[in-house]
């Protein structure tokens, strides 16, 4: 009988411990397809390191939105262009919030805050979207133009330098990195890096921030949706000691700009401008949360799009690309140089399309930024309640083959003739917190894939072994991360016209060494 006890009292146990880990933030919604898991890991086991791919792979049998356990949290998956625009744009006012999660939200940022693209939706992330959205709009871009010039020129020289003109394959990551960093730091602070691409300082940010992205990845930390995991502190002291080497850099340059303007020696940027104006609505915490927002949003995103669009241009299966672009290049500025002209103009419809292009085929945040819904969402017949995360699948909309004719093929033509209206992808996610950043980022593309094709013709690399990944997931080096970080690879540059590249570079360094 003690023993039938004993027995019986282990199985409730065992029971309501499972029962205890197996429930969710949200209880299970009725009408939506719920993907078959596990007690205690949900889905994740399934959903292993390639979210994007096995959502996407799940749709054909359970429809394009279902719901999935990731651990304790029920989430909404969206895996095809017109749900998303469904979810994200029809109900934008509904979808604005955004989820907390253990290892970034607790860890990663107890000093500097949040980011604004992490930040769940209250008054001050409202102030805060507003200030960088301002500084951000279609003037105010127009106005950084000659910071993109000074940018743009430094790394395409340096490029050229390292190549030997020519004569040696590099590898052109870190040349962007420095190209979308500085560029940020420059409109934030006032401050640029004007080492090398080797620089000391660009490296830690540059190193800092992609471990940085790694702990905000939606597939990379078991902990965030099994809360048992977090008893395991070697996970949480990896995200801590990342922290403090953040603090480093970040403290620095708000205390470089804060001695600027004490002295007057201060750069026109966006924080000197909050820092001075003494009706400005921000606290500290918040002007870190834009500082923080800044250097890191444009280094997790600008560089993959434009180093993706270098390595395909190498490629011989699309030497055609290259051709018309340089083609369409040339037509639209027959006797003038484009090399100055992008900076004040975008009217190479071709060049347009190939950014446009560049950001679905390598749609890089393949899960977008999580959501949270503040009020109900309908979908279909069923009710979604306010608090549900939701996931976009960018990667798998952005490749439905039921809106993109061969989504799989890399095919500017399809964004030519189609005019400005609707979503064109979602690399830039969609509705009430898309990318704030998309007429900069927009910008930055154009100018730099104008001035590359017009400087160079990109060719494979000599050796086998330095060719590039073109697939969208699979050239990324973290398949788990949140933003795409394309594979080291190796490309060859055939300078076109050495004397009028010269010519264009020495011109730029001319109109911005003001900016030095
Ligand atoms: C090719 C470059 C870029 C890509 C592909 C990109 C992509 C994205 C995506 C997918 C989101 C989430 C949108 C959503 O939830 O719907 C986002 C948010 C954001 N991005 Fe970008 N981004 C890029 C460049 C930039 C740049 C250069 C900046 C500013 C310097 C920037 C600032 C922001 C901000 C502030 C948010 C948060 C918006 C919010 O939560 O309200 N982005 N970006």
């Amino acid at each position: 009988m003690a023993l039938q006890v004993i027995a019986l009292t282990a199985i409730a146990a065992v029971y309501l411990v499972v029962r205890y880990f197996n429930r969710t933030d949200i209880p299970k919604i009725d009408g939506l397809p719920e993907i078959p898991g596990v007690p205690i890991f949900g889905n994740l086991l399934q959903l292993g390191s390639s979210h994007a791919k096995v959502a996407q792979g799940w749709v054909k049998q359970y429809g394009p939105v279902f719901q999935v356990r990731m651990g304790n949290r029920r989430i909404v998956f969206a895996n095809t262009f017109e749900s998303v625009k469904h979810i994200w744009i029809t109900n934008q006012s509904a979808l604005i919030s955004r989820p907390t999660l253990h290892t970034f939200h607790k860890i990663v940022s107890s000093s500097q805050g949040y980011t604004i693209g992490t930040s769940p939706w209250d008054e001050s992330c409202k102030q805060r979207r507003k200030a960088a959205a301002t500084a951000l709009n279609r003037p105010a871009v127009q106005s950084y133009m000659p910071i993109i010039d000074l940018e743009s020129n430094v790394s395409i020289k340096e490029l050229l330098e390292d190549s030997k003109y020519g004569q040696i394959d590099v590898d052109p990551i870190p040349y962007f990195q420095r190209y979308a960093l500085n560029t940020s730091l420059s409109l934030n602070y006032g401050i640029r890096i004007d080492g090398d691409k080797d620089d000391e300082l660009l490296r830690e940010i540059c190193d800092v921030e992609r471990a940085v992205s790694n702990f905000r990845s939606t597939s990379n930390n078991w902990q965030d949706y099994i809360p048992l995991l977090r008893l395991w502190p070697s996970r949480n002291n990896e995200a801590a000691e990342y922290r403090v080497r953040r603090d480093v850099y970040l403290t620095k340059l708000l205390d470089m700009l804060k001695s600027q303007v004490a002295n007057g020696t201060d750069k026109p940027c966006i924080t000197g401008n909050v820092l001075k104006d003494p009706e400005a609505k921000l606290n500290e915490a918040e002007i870190k949360s834009i500082c923080l927002t800044m250097v890191s949003a444009g280094l997790d995103t600008v560089p993959g799009n434009l180093i993706m669009l270098i390595a395909l241009l190498s490629s011989p299966s699309y030497a055609h690309i290259q051709r018309t672009a340089y083609t369409a290049i040339r037509t639209a500025y027959p006797s003038t140089s484009a090399w100055h002209a992008c900076l004040a103009e975008e009217k190479i419809p071709y060049i347009s399309a190939l950014v446009k292009e560049t950001l679905r085929y390598w749609t890089v945040i393949p899960i977008c930024l999580p959501r949270v819904s503040v009020k109900p969402i309908v979908y279909n017949t069923t009710t979604i309640p306010a608090g549900t995360t939701f996931y976009m699948n960018a990667y798998a909309a952005d490749y439905d083959a039921t809106h993109f004719k061969d989504p799989e093929t890399f095919l500017p033509e399809r964004y030519l003739d189609v005019g400005e209206g609707g979503t064109p992808h979602y690399g830039y996610g969609a509705g009430s917190r898309m990318c704030a950043g998309s007429h900069l980022a927009n910008r930055e593309l154009y100018v730099a894939f104008v001035r590359l094709i017009s400087a160079f013709e990109f060719v494979s690399p000599a050796e086998e072994r330095d060719m590039p990944v073109l697939d969208c997931l699979q050239a990324n080096a973290i398949p788990t991360s949140l933003t795409m970080e394309p594979r080291k690879f190796k490309v060859g540059i055939r300078v076109r016209d050495r004397d009028v590249l010269e010519r264009w570079m020495g011109e730029s360094e001319e109109a911005t060494k003001g900016l030095l």
